[in-house]
């Protein structure tokens, strides 16, 4: 523990930007921990919590904000809030979180990257009529697919439902689906999936348990069941006893890195994890896909989250930070943007310029 006059609540290093951050309680427990907190207080940056059941204009100030939210009427809050500060950074647009919210959509982007090795995506059909999935033989021609399928809930809604699957390994597995659904090929991978987040211009992947090969001889199997349910399949990290996906070797960091940037660039967006599998057949090698993209991500379940975000907040902070920045009572230093007086709260500009003693 710091020495009283040397820790971060003391006027003398008071912090020097405010990141609010505003998200549903089970996601501030896992993602904002101590650890985080207390790392991005040395680095002079508080982390405060936006009460989402206020009025966000009422609330701050902030220097950067930060969220993952899904209703409506929060969305009219962060977009007022958005043209009142042009000058806060906003991570990220909801128009651009949007498009990874359903599954009919999220994975449009993979077609546009620019990467050497080339990343496809499954063969998938959205279906929204539920008379529809009484012809199952008419939506495998539509899509040009072949089981097994994985369904999927249309919506990505931060609900339980929404992680909710099958996979489908005949036609009358399609009995019990509910539109609206995605049918999407499943496409064996050895049973391991490539889980990689994005932290900024950061990747990080890591390994996690998939679902296993599916053998041909499955889907011709009358005895067996014509799909069964799953979710969360993949979102700890690998049992010790799997050593299948434990010992999968990785992608190239590379390829990783150049996937992990593009995919920002087409998506807009700075704070994703995607998905991604590996086949390995004798007709094709190896090919991957991306399977699923996840806007703010369950990050501290990535090997050092705290100071991957916290280097993101401060990039972020000093890349869009005006000379004045947001000051004021809830900015933790209490000056006048017009004048930055001697005194207890370090000047803005001085601790960003280096000319302040601390
Ligand atoms: N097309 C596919 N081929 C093979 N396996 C797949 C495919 N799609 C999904 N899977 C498997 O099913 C799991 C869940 O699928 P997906 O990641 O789309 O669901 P999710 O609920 O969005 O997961 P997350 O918790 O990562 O958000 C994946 O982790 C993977 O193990
Ligand atoms: O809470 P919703 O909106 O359903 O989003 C989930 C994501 O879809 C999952 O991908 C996260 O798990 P991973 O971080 O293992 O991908 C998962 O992480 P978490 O369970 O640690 O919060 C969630 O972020
Ligand atoms: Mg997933
Ligand atoms: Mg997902």
């Amino acid at each position: 523990m710091a020495p009283p006059e040397l820790s971060p609540s003391s006027p003398r290093l008071a912090p020097c930007y405010t990141v609010g951050y505003a998200l549903l309680p089970e996601k501030v427990s896992s993602v904002v921990q101590p650890s985080l907190v207390a790392l991005a207080a040395e680095r002079r940056v508080r982390l405060v919590a936006v009460d989402v059941s206020r009025p966000l204009a009422k609330q701050g100030p902030f220097d950067l904000l930060v969220h993952k939210m899904y209703d409506r009427e929060w969305r009219a809050q962060l977009e007022e809030f958005a043209a009142r500060h042009p000058s806060v950074p906003v991570v990220d647009s909801p128009a651009a979180i949007d498009r990874l919210l359903d599954r009919a959509s999220m994975l449009d982007v993979v077609s546009g990257l620019r990467v050497d090795v080339a990343v496809a995506v499954p063969g998938q059909v959205v279906v929204t009529d539920a008379a529809a999935l009484a012809d199952p033989d008419e939506l495998l021609a539509r899509g040009a697919l072949r089981f097994p399928l994985i369904a999927k809930p249309l919506a990505v809604d931060g609900s339980a439902e929404s992680h909710d699957m099958r996979l489908v390994y005949r036609r009358d597995g399609f009995h019990g689906l509910r539109a609206p659904v995605v049918l999407q090929e499943f496409v064996n991978h050895g049973g391991v999936l490539f889980k990689v987040y994005v932290v900024g211009n950061r990747a990080t992947c890591v390994r996690r348990s998939s679902l296993p090969d599916v053998p041909s001889h499955r889907l011709l199997d009358l005895d067996s069941e014509p799909s069964v349910p799953f979710a969360n399949i993949s979102n700890q990290p690998i049992p010790p006893d799997d050593g299948a996906a434990g010992d999968a070797d990785m992608p190239a960091a590379g390829f990783v890195d150049e996937v992990a940037r593009e995919l920002r660039r087409g998506l807009g967006l700075h704070l994703l994890n995607f998905d991604m599998i590996r086949e390995r057949s004798e007709e094709h090698g190896d090919r991957y896909f991306i399977i699923d993209i996840n806007y703010f991500p369950g990050y501290a379940k990535m090997p050092g989250y705290e100071t991957a975000l916290t280097d993101f907040f401060l990039e972020m902070l000093r890349s869009t930070r005006p000379v004045h920045g947001q000051l004021g009572p809830g900015s933790g230093l209490d000056i006048e943007a017009r004048k930055l007086e001697p005194g207890p709260g370090i000047g803005l500009r001085e601790l960003e310029s280096g000319r302040a003693q601390a």
